[in-house]
């Protein structure tokens, strides 16, 4: 049983579940697990060490002894994250390795081998779980569980949005293509499937401002975990 609080908040590509998480971990003070960054980082890894996609052995192995670091950046930036030494912070956010990391995360020695060490992030006070099974199967005891989504359309235009202020060149429609695919593959996998928790809360952010989404979900951890 875990004492230490854990709310999940999971969803498909582009719903807000990373700036959703930022902000709650730093209105609480609690810590922060990005777990698609691991998937990330274990697919980067194999493509550099040309480890093949299908041979969930030794991606297993990879994600079992990834020699990674996450460096915390400056108030308001995302941490920097080192890979054997190298600062991969670029590589790891791109659509690219997103794709990448579904793919990895298809297998189930993967997500056994990546299990330990998101489960030791539940430190004192709290915890802000990101990922796709934060809920389902990682910290089924949380006491906030939130399933967020948007339509794929929205999706993909704050994407296009978020790349192009990047000043990278984008397609919406190739976007929109990815994000369905990616959604396919992450639903349909026999393990782990994206979907919500029995108990979770679903929040359609589709057309709603992230200080409105971000409302609903601090009233209910306030409700539900800051008041006992
Ligand atoms: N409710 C919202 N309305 C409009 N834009 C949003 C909303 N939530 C998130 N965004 C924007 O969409 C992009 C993707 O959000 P992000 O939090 O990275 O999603 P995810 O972690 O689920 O992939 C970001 O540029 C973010 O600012
Ligand atoms: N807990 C998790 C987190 C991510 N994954 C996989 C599936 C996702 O498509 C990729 C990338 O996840 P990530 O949350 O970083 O991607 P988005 O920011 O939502 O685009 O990793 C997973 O299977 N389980």
């Amino acid at each position: 049983m875990n004492t230490v609080p854990v709310v999940t908040i999971d969803g498909p590509s582009g719903s807000g579940k990373g700036t959703i998480c930022q902000l709650l971990a730093k209105e609480l003070g609690w810590h922060l697990l990005d777990s698609g960054a691991l998937y990330r980082i274990v697919g980067l890894a194999a493509e550099r060490k040309g480890v093949p996609f299908d041979d969930d052995a030794a991606l297993a192995d990879l994600a079992a002894n990834l020699d990674v670091e996450f460096r915390p950046g400056e108030p308001g930036e995302p941490s920097a994250v080192l890979l054997d030494g190298e600062d991969i912070s670029n590589e790891v956010r791109s659509e690219t390795t997103g794709t990448l990391a579904s793919y990895v995360a298809v297998h189930n020695p993967v997500r056994d081998a990546l299990k330990g060490l998101q489960r030791g992030f539940a430190k004192s006070p709290g915890l802000v779980a990101d990922g796709r099974d934060m809920g389902t199967v990682i910290f089924t005891d949380a006491p906030v569980k939130i399933y967020l989504i948007a339509s794929a359309e929205e999706r993909a235009e704050r994407r296009y949005k978020q790349l192009k202020a990047k000043g990278e060149s984008v397609n919406l429609a190739a976007l929109l293509k990815d994000i369905q695919l990616r959604d396919e593959r992450d639903m349909n996998r026999p393990v782990a499937p994206l979907k919500p928790a029995d108990d979770a809360i679903v929040i359609d952010s589709t057309g709603t401002a992230i200080e409105d989404v971000f409302k609903q979900v601090l009233d209910k951890v306030k409700s539900t975990i800051l008041t006992v």
